[in-house]
Formats: C-alpha cells, sequence, structure tokens
C-alpha cells in the first residue's frame, strides 16, 4: 500500500479517535517538528507542542502548523502567580490554538484568575488542568508530602479545576473511572502516557493502554515517542487508534 492509501485509509477509518488524538512534536527544532508532520501527512490532525519544541522554536512554528489547517494543543502547563499565569495566557491565546493548560497546583486563584484571561480570546480555547503528571508515581508522591497518592491528588484537583470553571484535566489512565463519579461527562479528560503492552513505559509511571484509556472515558489521548519513534510512525499510529476504537466500541 502506498503512503497515500494508507494515510486515506488511516483518516477515514478512524475519523473518531484521530479527532480524539494529538501527536505529542516532542522535538527541539522547526526542521524536525515538519519533518514529523509531513511524514505522517493528512492521517493527522492534532498536535501537541509543549516545552521542549516550544523553547526550541517558539511560536512562529505553532503559526506554521496554525497556517497548515492543523489543530494545536500548546502543553506548556502554566504555574506562577495568577497575574504572570493570566498575562502569559492573554498572549498565547492570540492565536487560535485549540487547547492550552496550567497546573492545577497554582491553586484555585491562579485557576480562576487563568480562565478569566482565556474567556478573553477571540478564539475560545479549551483551559485544562494538569493534576498529577503520568510519570509520578506511590512513592514520588510520599517523598514530595503529598497526602493519600496519585489517584486521591487526581480527585482532589480535579474538583478544584471544575470548580474554578475550566474545561478539563489531564490526568493518567489509572484514575479515569475514579473521575466519573466525580467530573461532568462533558469534562474534558486529557490522556498522556498510554502504552500498547508490547511498548516500553520510559520514563512514564501511571501507564494503561489505549484501549482502556478510551474504555474509561478519555476525551482525548496524547500519543507521543511511541508513535513519532517507531521505525514506521504510520504503522504504529494505526496500532494506537486500532486499540482506542475498541475501547470507544466498549
Ligand atoms: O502528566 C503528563 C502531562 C503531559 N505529558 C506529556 O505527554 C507526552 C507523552 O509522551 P510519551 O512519549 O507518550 O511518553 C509528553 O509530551 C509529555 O510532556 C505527560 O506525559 N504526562
Amino acid at each position: 500500500m502506498s503512503i497515500e492509501q494508507m494515510t486515506e485509509l488511516l483518516a477515514t477509518t478512524y475519523d473518531d479517535v484521530r479527532r480524539a488524538t494529538y501527536i505529542a512534536l516532542d522535538v527541539d527544532t522547526e526542521a524536525k517538528a515538519l519533518a514529523v508532520v509531513d511524514q505522517l501527512g493528512p492521517a493527522v490532525d492534532g498536535y501537541k507542542v509543549g516545552l521542549e519544541l516550544f523553547h526550541g522554536a517558539g511560536m512562529r512554528l505553532v503559526e506554521k502548523l496554525l497556517a497548515r489547517g492543523l489543530r494545536v494543543f500548546l502543553d506548556m502547563k502554566l504555574h506562577d502567580i495568577p497575574n504572570t499565569v493570566a498575562g502569559a495566557l492573554r498572549a498565547i491565546c492570540q492565536y487560535p490554538i485549540e487547547m492550552v493548560n496550567v497546573h492545577a497546583q497554582g491553586g484555585p486563584r491562579m485557576l480562576q484568575a487563568a480562565r478569566e484571561a482565556v474567556a478573553m480570546s477571540p478564539y475560545n480555547p479549551l483551559l485544562i488542568g494538569v493534576t498529577v503528571l503520568t510519570s509520578l508515581g506511590d512513592d514520588d508522591l510520599q517523598v514530595m508530602g503529598v497526602a493519600g497518592g496519585p489517584a486521591q491528588a487526581v480527585v482532589r484537583l480535579s474538583k478544584l479545576v471544575q470548580e474554578a470553571g475550566l474545561d478539563g484535566v489531564v490526568c493518567s489512565a489509572q484514575e479515569l473511572q475514579l473521575l466519573q463519579d466525580v467530573v461532568p461527562p462533558t469534562f474534558e479528560r486529557v490522556v498522556p502516557g498510554t502504552r500498547l503492552l508490547e511498548d516500553a513505559a520510559q520514563d512514564q509511571t501511571r501507564v494503561a493502554t489505549p484501549k482502556l484509556a478510551m474504555r474509561d472515558g478519555a476525551t482525548r489521548l496524547v500519543l507521543g515517542r511511541a508513535v513519532v519513534a517507531a521505525e514506521d510512525p504510520l504503522s504504529a499510529l494505526q496500532k494506537y487508534w486500532r486499540a482506542m476504537k475498541e475501547g470507544l466500541n466498549g
């Protein structure tokens, strides 16, 4: 099958999970990022720009992705005093990005300031609160002095994020079932750190399969190294989308 036929097949067969996917562009230059975008081609329409690429290539790269009609999740994980976070968001939200995030651990006043800043955007991006990073496990939280382990902390922080009026949270797939009783069905649940059973967890700790994530209520998944660093990224992506679709179909 040619690349063109493969991309057409992926885009049509997996349209629902495709729209729920961001590919993490965790590279350090514009050239490398655009090479990934070109390699994945029209099969993929959503990308996540995180700290590495943003510091390597800046808003110019984001503008290029937007100019190609791609959906952009700007994974800034802002965490500062309310005034500073609000100012950063006012600047970021001058661009038609689809989603941006802050750390829930910035606290209620920071979350409210963030919401008010994003509300001024003409583009209405989703504002999401990062709860507990998926790289962190029980032991990490214990040494950090966070009571109760990751699941309890995710529930606590998700309530905080919802009360502040944000659109959703970033959490691991392992907390999704618990969240079903805590937040409304319309609340976004963005899940990074999923892995197929054959894939290495790498620096992630609270991992689960993409099938389980979708079955338990993830609204969007972030797929990173398992796709981008694969020998054949489109085939790797197809495996992830197949698993996500199985999860969606119960
Ligand atoms: O809790 C979090 C929040 C964000 N991320 C980001 O998602 C991707 C995951 O990449 P993989 O290669 O699939 O591990 C990465 O960009 C992180 O910055 C996260 O992993 N966990």
